[in-house]
């Protein structure tokens, strides 16, 4: 469409576009019309021939006339567009300035992570890897218990853009989510894919759902009230719903071993170029599916294990293992009994 008469991102040419053409472009507009109580596309051809046709006495009942609806249907779309286009926001790199550890010590080192990594983070219970996903979530400057500085791009970022809701730059998955909406698992991928103004919602809603039931132990169908998904089952669509709508380039997981979902098809689902994935974990076949481990202990980072190619290989041997393990799994919940040798658990099951 024309970039003609631009001004603070304004099109002005798009008054003389044809309403279908419009429509289909910016579907948002729908609403906009139908909060003015106006038909959008009758007979006319043009949008400003649309709102020429307009009476005034229906415009002034919203305070409006002919001009300043103009002036308004264009800021909208300006405003919109800029929306879609901020969500779609990158990040080159982004850098965990050292901080201090609980006894006040200088980190040993800080780390800087880059879009296509998935990196866990390891170290005993009560160590601090909640703390550095929470630094990492508010874009921590110096602020939190662990002094840490979190700069996107080698950058503070300023207050306004680091508190405001409008576009975060982190989305965090975290151990407890449970759902407060009444809706079905359709209505609320729907919902959500809408809020991101993207393209070709239906398709979207069912690929996301289907990966959902690929890493949910369990299946759901898309009819399910999502307030009655099992906690596994709300996981899997949530990590489904963050690879495929999110537009956080930054994601942050708080362990995902718990909640029987399939670990490894989830990281390689959340696996984006365009996407930092950290992960808190005591699990070392997803630590293995990592590219990188940040060590932490006592409250700081004390080491980053780069995932050597020979542990990649060991890694097959414990998916296997786990595989072993979830069968037994399975068994359990059947009520069935768990009697084997040695023998049988590596040549049988
Ligand atoms: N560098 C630090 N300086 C001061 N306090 C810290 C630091 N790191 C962590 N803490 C505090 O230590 C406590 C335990 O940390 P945290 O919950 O992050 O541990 P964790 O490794 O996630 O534990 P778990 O494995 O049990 O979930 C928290 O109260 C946290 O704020």
């Amino acid at each position: 469409m024309g970039i003609v008469n631009k001004k603070n991102g304004v099109d002005t040419d798009l008054l003389n576009f044809g309403l279908d053409t419009l429509m289909e472009k910016y579907p948002y507009l729908k609403d906009f019309f139908s909060a003015l109580e106006i038909d959008p596309c009758p007979d006319q051809k043009t949008l400003a021939m649309r709102i020429e046709s307009l009476s005034p006495d229906h415009l002034s009942q919203f305070g409006l006339d002919h001009e300043s609806l103009s002036a308004q249907v264009l800021e909208f779309i300006a405003k919109m567009e800029q929306c879609r286009c901020k969500s779609h926001g990158r990040l080159d790199h982004l850098v965990i300035g050292a901080g201090f550890d609980k006894n006040g010590h200088p980190e040993a080192m800080g780390i800087t992570l880059f879009p296509g990594e998935v990196v866990s983070v390891v170290g005993p219970t009560g160590s601090g890897k909640s703390q550095l996903l929470s630094d990492i979530e508010c874009l921590a400057q110096g602020d939190t218990p662990s002094g840490r500085n979190v700069l996107p791009d080698g950058k503070p970022l300023e207050a306004q853009s680091r508190f405001s809701g409008e576009f975060r730059l982190v989305a965090q998955l975290s151990q407890n989510m449970n759902f407060v909406m009444d809706l079905t698992v359709e209505a609320f991928l729907q919902m959500h894919a809408e809020s991101r103004l993207i393209d070709n919602i239906p398709e979207k809603t069912k690929q996301i759902y289907q990966s959902a039931v690929m890493l949910a132990g369990e299946p759901f169908a898309l009819d399910t009230a999502i307030t009655s998904l099992s906690g596994g089952q709300s996981r899997a669509l949530m990590i489904a719903d963050v690879a495929y709508l999110s537009a956080s380039p930054v994601v942050l997981i708080d362990e995902i071993e718990n909640a029987g979902i399939d670990r490894v098809k989830a990281i390689s689902l959340l696996l984006n170029k365009e996407k930092i994935v950290l992960i808190s974990t005591h699990d070392p076949l997803l630590a293995l599916s990592c590219d990188r481990r940040i060590v932490i202990r006592n409250g700081g980072i004390v080491d980053v294990v780069k995932t050597l190619e020979a542990e990649k290989k060991s890694a097959a041997y414990l998916a296997d293992l786990d595989k072993k393990m979830g069968l037994l799994r399975e068994r359990v919940r059947k009520g069935k009994h768990l009697v084997f040798d040695q023998n049988f658990f590596f040549k049988h099951l």
